[in-house]
């Protein structure tokens, strides 16, 4: 789906955070919002994890071993960073300050530890989007059909559904996965309702003095 251009001025990019649970959805989503609007980009996080069959180097993950991730994080490399399945995680710097500075939005697939420590830093520029699946034999089903880890790891990843979706409340939106064009389009809506913002509309006191001057 093409997202829809708004308003045409200059506004302050945004850091768009999407978490849920294993499963739930949230990469595949993530994937059809960057595809259909080219003013977002995404934010590649640095894993200790082994890449998955189809997951590319650079593409969808730095896939890093522990000795470098310990030594990015210690040099201060990252913005956050969160030990998650016995992996770690974390968000490059250089990358989401290149792109918010050349206007885009930049869209954050991690987990809560890591949207609670973008909070404390981005306050303002931050919108929290939090994915359910419809039900718990819905995302085990989900987890089994990506086929893409041991039955043991799918196990693991079910053990800690129930303490990852606690954490629902600390999001600004909910959105429950029954139907993925269904839930690609509430997500836009919310892109496009938080880039209206009036805050972040810096363009938005110069036009409003062009129209009142008859300029434009
Ligand atoms: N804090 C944090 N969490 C991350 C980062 N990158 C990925 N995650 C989260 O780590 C968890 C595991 O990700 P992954 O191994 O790709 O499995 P997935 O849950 O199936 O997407 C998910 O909750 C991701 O959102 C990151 O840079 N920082
Ligand atoms: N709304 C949906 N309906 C059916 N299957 C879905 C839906 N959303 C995601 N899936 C499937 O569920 C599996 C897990 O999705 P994924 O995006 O990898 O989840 P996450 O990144 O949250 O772990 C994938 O096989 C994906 O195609």
């Amino acid at each position: 789906m093409k997202s829809p251009a708004v308003n045409r001025i200059p506004r302050r990019g945004l850091m768009f955070v999407v978490s849920s649970p294993s499963g739930a959805g949230k990469t595949t989503l993530c994937n059809r919002l960057l595809q259909a609007d080219p003013d977002l980009s995404l934010s590649v996080s640095a894993t200790t994890r082994k890449p998955r069959p189809g997951e590319t180097d650079g593409v969808d993950y730095h896939f890093i071993d522990e000795d470098k991730f310990l030594s990015m994080r210690k040099d201060g490399a990252f913005l956050e960073s969160a030990k998650v399945f016995d992996n770690y995680y974390g968000t490059p710097k250089a990358q989401v300050e290149e792109a918010l500075s050349s206007g885009k939005d930049v869209l954050f697939d991690i987990d809560w530890q890591g949207a609670q420590q973008l909070g404390e830093i981005a306050r303002d520029d931050l919108v929290k989007v939090f994915i359910l699946p419809p039900s718990r034999d819905e995302l085990e089903r989900r987890l089994h059909k990506r086929a893409q880890d041991s039955a043991e790891v799918v196990a693991a990843r079910m053990a800690k559904a129930d303490s990852e979706i606690s954490h629902w409340a600390e999001y600004d939106y909910v959105v429950l996965n029954y139907e993925l064009d269904e839930s690609e389009a509430l997500l836009q809506s919310i892109l496009v309702a938080e880039r209206l913002k009036r805050t972040r509309q810096i363009g938005l006191g110069a036009k409003v003095k062009a129209i009142i001057e008859g300029e434009d």
